[in-house]
């Protein structure tokens, strides 16, 4: 198996003491009024952070001489949690902190875990709060279901993985919702009873179909609302790749309908400069924007469309619509997937769960430290139906339910 350098979940944690309590807040997203707080965590659809800013921590402030920190940067910074590679400087400016401000962090952490409470504590709640309504679940892929890693090519989920996800479309409707094309998402997920939506939303298909005829299968093409920007993403893509090369570690990724710049394995010296090639490419075309994720650059079509809409798309095409009795749970862990809590919580349905160690502005209700968290949450829901189905048969045929 190749090694792959994994980022330390439990970082963020070490991280957060290391940010003076007079740090600048965050901007991203806006602070929300106290209302939403008042809608509060764990209700259905229920808010998240609400009024408290939350404070923008594990920045260490960057060095590009007397330049300011290109914007970009300074906003994909503030959604990409600290890689390994600098564990131990981190661990040992936490410590600095830690004694300046001794348990500062942990109450902050601890404040935000009552605003945002683990998924798996209050699984109880969640299942409760589903009763006699169809779950539908929406998985997000990196950092979700696959840890992340150096090589974007690399991110593969484990067969463990495979199976709770699998166990789960048993049970509910189920779709992948990825900033990654579709079909690179389909050939590391490889389960073809499942609903994907690639491309932040922008390729979704349905389960795999057989044709009659030639006997061919393949996933079914429901939506694509950027087809027409197909011929442009490929020469931005072209035009990034040969602005970038001559930076050290960046990656362009071609997401079919949408491009990512990667930079993880670049030199934070250089992440100024990298984003001002990625600038200096989009000049030429107005019609495409940017939205940041965990150390990359996703540039996209301007049309609205984004994570949140294609959960609309699926709710409705499964014939959701306007149903009350739906309940559907994203879990997400990047920027992009905010569009899909936000729009559980407008709706006042189902819940968001955020997959983070360290506290982060968010829309979602619940959270979930890391992917191995997720499969539990998975393997438990699964758990769950089993026993409630069971349950619902033995009084069907009127067999008395065991103690
Ligand atoms: O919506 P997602 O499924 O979370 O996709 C978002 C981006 O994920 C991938 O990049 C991220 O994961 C990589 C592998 O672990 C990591 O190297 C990178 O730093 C992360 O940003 C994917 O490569 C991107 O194309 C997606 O847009």
């Amino acid at each position: 198996m190749t090694k792959q350098n994994v980022v330390m979940s439990e970082m963020g944690i070490a991280v957060a003491a290391a940010v003076p309590a007079s740090s600048p807040l965050l901007t991203y997203p806006p602070p929300r009024s106290c209302s939403a707080v008042a809608a509060g965590a764990g209700g259905a659809g229920g808010g998240a952070g609400g009024g408290v800013a939350m404070r923008k921590k594990y920045q260490a402030p960057l060095e590009f001489g007397p330049a300011k920190m290109n914007p970009w940067v300074e906003s994909m910074r503030a959604s990409s949690p600290t890689h390994a590679k600098a564990a131990a400087a981190l661990a040992e400016a936490a410590a600095a902190a830690e004694a300046a401000a001794p348990g500062a962090a942990k109450d902050e952490y601890a404040a935000w875990m009552v605003r945002h409470p683990s998924a798996l504590a209050k699984f109880d709640h969640i299942v409760k709060a589903s009763m006699g309504k169809q779950i539908v679940m929406f998985l997000d892929y990196d950092g979700t279901l696959s840890p992340i890693v150096d090589d974007p090519d690399s991110a593969f989920m484990s067969d463990q993985m495979r199976a709770a996800v699998s166990d789960v479309a048993k049970c509910f409707p189920t779709a992948i919702v990825s900033g990654r094309c579709t079909d690179k998402v389909i050939s590391f997920v490889r389960l073809a009873e499942l609903y994907y939506a690639g491309s932040h939303g922008m390729d979704i298909t349905g389960p795999v179909k057989v044709s009659k005829c030639t006997k061919a299968q393949a996933n079914e093409v429901l939506y694509q609302p950027a087809s027409e920007f197909l011929p442009m993403i490929d020469e931005v893509y072209e035009a990034l790749l040969e602005k970038t090369k001559s930076t050290p570690g960046a990656k362009v990724e071609n997401n079919k309908f949408c491009v990512s710049v990667h930079f993880r394995c670049v030199d934070e010296k250089r992440w100024s400069a990298l984003a001002e090639q990625v600038k200096s490419v989009l000049k030429e075309y107005p019609k495409l924007r940017i939205s940041h994720g965990r150390k990359v650059i996703e540039v996209r079509p301007t049309i609205k469309w984004d994570k949140g809409k294609a959960l609309e798309f699926l709710l409705n095409t499964l014939g959701y619509a306007d149903c009350s009795d739906v309940f559907p749970v994203y879990i997400g862990d990047d920027r992009t997937d905010e569009d899909a809590f936000k729009v559980l919580r407008d709706r006042g349905q189902g819940l968001g769960i955020l997959v983070s160690s360290h506290p982060k502005e968010t829309n979602a209700s619940y959270s979930l430290q890391e992917p191995a968290e997720v499969m539990d949450f998975l393997l438990r829901l699964v758990e769950w139906k089993c026993l409630v189905q069971g349950l619902a048969k033995r009084r069907y045929i009127g067999v008395p339910p065991q103690m």
